[in-house]
């Protein structure tokens, strides 16, 4: 029921976020087009780019970061991925939230629904912390808590640059852009999101149908498709360009646009092969952004 076969591949919106840093007026007005397209059309676009470095590297320009190299980036998301989840538990409990929103890191393990309500199982681990306004960082292993930190910080600069020109699309006002871009106590999680090869897929799913809470949410997986989007009132498969990053509207951004960007529902499917990463950082708004 849930396997990739019976769903369209769809290649979703391809935005050039080079142009909204660094555009000529005309490349920027036609990019702030194109984003109302995809957040109207879709709820789901991506940066054409095929190296996140370059993009993670930029904003490392903004903030005063320092540069990474594709290996320091890939060394950082194998601890982030592998390296928490794989430590002792009794070094994991005292992260363990024990509610939904706990700022806490929150650890699931392959943690099932009630398949008698949702016929469905749940295949996945889960590692999910709040990284910004409040951090509880794991100490271990060594370079995670400065890994995710940073990671927050340049994201956030996407975000800022994401934002002005999805508002510049709206028509806000440059005062209630100012306002609004205010992203120092809008919320992040962070989440990485395993899916193992499971032995029948089409009994389990990965993350089932939701809509994430924020404004916008960044999402960067491993090369193993799985996720699926509603578009239309049909379920159809996402085919991202290899290593890019993914972005979709959230619950914040569905007031923030008075309903025009709907917060979209998507899940994610699991196979029976290779183990599928996703990485996600869900942006929430401030108080001021949500009032507006
Ligand atoms: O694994 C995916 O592609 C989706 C992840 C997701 O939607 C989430 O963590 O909110
Ligand atoms: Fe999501």
């Amino acid at each position: 029921m849930l396997s990739e076969k019976e769903v369209e591949q769809i290649t979703i919106p391809v935005i050039d976020f080079s142009f909204l840093t660094s555009g000529s007026p005309d490349q920027r007005c036609k990019i702030i087009q194109d984003l109302r397209n995809a957040c109207r059309d879709w709820g789901f676009f991506m940066f054409n780019t095929s190296k996140i470095i370059t993009l993670i590297n930029c904003c490392a320009t903004i903030v005063g970061g320092e540069s990474w190299s594709s290996r320091d980036f890939e060394k950082g998301f194998d601890r982030l991925v592998y390296g928490f989840l794989q430590s002792e538990p009794e070094e994991k409990l005292p992260y363990r939230g024990k509610y939904e929103l706990d700022p806490r890191i929150i650890l699931d393990h392959e943690t099932n629904f009630d398949t008698k309500v949702d016929n469905v199982s749940f295949w996945r681990d889960q590692f999910r912390v709040f990284v910004h306004p409040i951090f509880h960082p794991p100490h271990k292993p060594e370079g995670l808590s400065e890994d995710l930190s940073e990671y927050s910080k340049r994201s956030r600069v996407i975000m800022k640059e994401l934002l002005r020109g999805i508002m510049e699309g709206l028509e806000f006002e440059e005062d209630d852009i100012e306002k609004s871009l205010e992203l120092k106590s809008g919320d992040q999680i962070f989440s990485a999101n395993f899916n193992p090869p499971c032995p029948q897929p089409e009994l389990a799913i990965g993350l089932p149908p939701h809509a994430d809470h924020g404004l916008l949410t960044l999402l960067i997986q491993n090369n193993v498709d799985g996720l699926h989007i509603k578009n239309k009132g049909k379920w159809v498969a996402v085919n991202p360009i290899p290593n890019s990053i993914m972005v979709n509207t959230g619950d914040h951004m569905d007031t923030l646009s008075k309903g025009k960007y709907k917060s979209v529902l998507h899940r994610a499917v699991v196979n029976n092969k290779e183990t599928r990463i996703s990485l996600v950082i869900t942006n929430g708004s401030t108080n001021e952004t949500a009032a507006t």
